[in-house]
């Protein structure tokens, strides 16, 4: 049909009328081609070889003249096109037909132009089932109707008088769709249309961002146009529908770039990592604002971060219930760090013990002083963790315990600081919700909120092996705190020296080591009297560096972690603090720490062991002595936990939960809890090159010196600025 020929309509080419492919018929009052009009042109198909060959004799045949003659005589309908069974444009703008009632289309016709009539309605394409392009631009259409089940590709109803979008479902086979100038205020009505890759809806009324949900889900759609819509005026209109709509290309006749795509990402669904990223940088902006204030206990060091632990989980999990166990008991170790809260304090919460209750100006301003380490919004509440809460704790000669939600994780981890995390997540979902329903504090979709959440830390957990140091079920929290207390109890050594019935092990809460002879050493003295802390880092960490030539300790270690690998081989399975700590030296607070001052030869800094941090960061400069919780201690004995795949987490809490049911697991003779249960992580990134972790500065003080230490600290403020 190639190159076509533009014509005028005319004697010569009544007879090539088969052959015509696109119409443009101007100014009629009807549809009748009337030959010899200058305004009537059409466009001429190259007239098939084989057909050329077999035209003559066609031409000539009486029949066709007949027919001739009779589209001749037509006058006022559209029988003429019917001869035209290659037409596949027809444009009849600017005329004044009001109605195609009655159009008798040719077989073929598939675009079809009514532009610049009277049309109001459409009506009379029920049977061109070959029409794929239709327009009629510029008419009086008051409502889609008449297109049902056409094979449409590209419909073009621009300049109509359309209020909505209606009776569009059944083209299915749509991919243009122009409702330019109309007076649409919804683009209900579009979301069946799944092929559809291009919407023109420039002036019309639509105002409201939520329209684009109709749209959403039509995956093709690269190309929307929204100009001179009130939606324009929408604050932050391109980037909330480059968010919604995120598969568009081009948006308003501009294309949509991936910067574009990314800023919208990162404003209405930022990662967990953007989230704390933004939050990291915040704090530090303000804090370089401020004038520097010294917080000697806790600045960073390069191996001896200051040791901390966080409990993390959803909401209500009893998290914090269990901090506040912890450093209750283990109150010569731990320290509570008490975060501060815009939110208003529940019914028996005081201020400074489980928050310090703040309005939210005051929030801001602390902000601004740069405070904060970490701070995080959630339900509307602010919450944030300042350095002072830590330092406090710090000057205490303690290793701080804080609770937080997962983005303060994130965001905790981008600081200087290295705490340990350890994950309490409830597995059976009914229990959680009747619990906070108990707690009386929540709404309903707060208590949604928080179940959703769950699978946000199980995800994290799954998809970022070693984000958590520790995993605790938290549906018993009788269960969930002994399995925490182990962790802690066997991380600190204490059921070692128990065992040995206080023997030169002994650490006295006064921060005193006690040798064998019985004489008295304060621990911190013992460090103090090499160098100076940097100097110390320096030596561990040259210390910690592998020998070319293994060392008997190291000889040591390797032996044991063989005879571990031939008891796993006979199906006997390691305590769950083992898999936890295994992978780190076992270190402790210098105050725990007998022989500390030889840390560097110990056993356990062999090259391999020591490659990492230790369990709960804790450590001193020193290593722990009095054996590994792996030494000869039978696996399971006296054990509330056990070991389980870390991979289980989250992809079926229920399955995780029977895993931990005795009988399941490959050990099921030990004593192990039905569901508390450690969850052991690979170290996390880094950790192998910080072997030696840190000391806690003095060790618990005594009342009189650690209130003498607060006064101090207050003046320990050095205005560098
Ligand atoms: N600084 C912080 N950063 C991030 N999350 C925090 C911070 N401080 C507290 N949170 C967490 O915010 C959530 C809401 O705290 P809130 O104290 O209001 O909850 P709660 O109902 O008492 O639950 P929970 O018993 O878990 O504390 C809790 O999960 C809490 O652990």
């Amino acid at each position: 049909m190639e190159p076509e020929k533009k014509v005028k309509w005319s004697e010569q080419c009544r007879g090539w009328c088969r052959y015509v492919t696109r119409m443009h018929y101007g100014k009629k009052a009807s549809w009748r081609p009337e030959p010899l009009d200058d305004t009537l042109e059409i466009l001429l198909g190259e007239e098939p070889e084989r057909e050329r060959e077999a035209r003559a004799p066609v031409q000539e045949s009486p029949e066709l003249k007949e027919q001739q003659e009779e589209q001749e005589s037509h006058d006022g309908d559209l029988s003429c096109v019917s001869h035209m069974p290659y037409l596949l444009t027809l444009d009849a703008s600017h005329n004044q037909i009001s109605d195609f009632f009655g159009f008798q289309p040719p077989k073929n016709l598939k675009v079809p132009q009514w532009l610049d009539n009277f049309i109001s309605e459409i009506r009379g394409l029920e049977n061109c089932s070959s029409l794929t392009h239709l327009s009629i631009e510029h008419n009086k259409i008051l409502r889609i109707s008449g297109l049902n089940n056409l094979k449409l590709r590209q419909l073009c109803l621009k300049g109509n008088l359309l209020r909505k979008i209606e009776n569009l479902q059944t083209l299915q086979s749509l991919q243009i769709l122009d409702l330019s100038s109309n007076r649409i205020q919804s683009m209900s009505g579009l979301q069946d249309l799944h092929l559809l890759g291009s919407l023109n809806l420039e002036s019309n009324m639509i105002g409201e961002i939520k329209e684009y949900t109709y749209v959403q889900h039509l995956l093709l759609l690269r190309e929307l146009n929204l100009k001179r819509n009130p939606i324009q005026e929408q604050p932050d209109y391109r980037r909330a529908v480059t968010f919604i709509l995120n598969q568009l290309s081009v948006l308003d006749e501009k294309p949509v770039t991936v910067e574009e795509k990314v800023s919208a990402v990162n404003k209405y669904d930022p990662s967990l990592e953007t989230v704390a990223a933004r939050d990291h940088m915040t704090q530090i902006v303000y804090q370089y604002m401020q004038p520097q204030r010294i917080f000697d206990s806790t600045l960073p060091s390069l191996d001896t971060p200051y040791p901390m632990l966080v409990l993390t989980g959803p909401q209500a999990c009893g998290k914090r219930e269990l901090a506040h166990r912890l450093c209750h008991e283990y109150s010569d170790y731990f320290g509570y760090g008490a975060c501060h809260t815009t939110r208003g304090p529940y019914f028996g919460e005081e201020d400074g013990c489980d928050y310090h209750f703040i309005q939210e100006e005051e929030f801001e301003n602390m902000t601004r002083m740069g405070q904060f380490v970490q701070t995080m919004q959630y339900d509307g509440n602010w919450y944030g963790l300042s350095r002072e809460a830590i330092e406090r704790v710090a000057r205490e000669g303690l290793a701080c315990c804080v609770h937080m939600e997962l983005e303060g994780v994130f965001s905790l981890k981008t600081s200087h600081f290295e705490p340990r995390y350890i994950l309490l997540i409830p597995t059976n979902t009914e229990s959680y919700v009747s619990h906070m329903k108990t707690r009386g504090f929540y709404t309903n979709d707060q208590i949604n909120k928080a179940v959703s959440r769950i699978d946000l830390y199980a995800k994290t957990n799954r998809e970022r092996p070693g984000f958590f140091d520790s995993v605790i079920l938290s549906d018993n929290r009788k269960e969930a705190y002994s399995a925490l207390r182990q962790l802690i109890k066997e991380y600190l050594g204490l059921e070692e020296q128990e065992k040995e019935g206080g023997r030169s092990t002994g650490v006295t809460p006064q921060n005193v080591i006690t040798d064998e002879g019985g004489n008295s050493t304060p621990a911190r003295k013992l460090e103090a009297n090499t160098t100076d802390a940097y100097s110390q880092n320096y030596h561990s960490k040259v210390h910690a560096r592998p020998l070319p030539q293994k060392s008997s300790a190291e000889l040591a270690s390797i032996h044991r972690r063989q005879q571990m690998v031939r008891d796993a081989l006979v199906g006997k399975s390691p305590r769950a603090y083992t898999q936890l700590f295994k992978r780190y030296a076992h270190t402790t607070p210098s105050l725990l720490t007998p022989h500390s001052h030889t840390a560097g030869h110990n056993e356990d800094s062999s090259s391999e062991e020591s490659g990492a941090s230790s369990g709960l960061s804790m450590n001193s400069s020193a290593v722990l002595s009095v054996g590994s919780p792996a030494d000869g201690l039978e696996a399971g004995s006296g054990s509330k936990v056990e070991h389980l795949d870390v991979s289980l987490l989250g992809q079926n809490l229920e399955k995780l939960k029977d895993h931990t049911e005795p009988g399941l697991s490959p050990d099921s003779s030990s004593s192990i809890p039905e569901q508390a249960a450690v969850v052991s992580s690979p170290g996390r990134p880094g950790s192998k090159t910080k072997p030696i972790l840190p000391p806690i500065p003095l060790g618990r003080k005594s009342a009189e010196a650690a209130s003498k230490q607060q006064l101090t600290g207050q003046a320990g403020q050095v205005d560098e600025g």
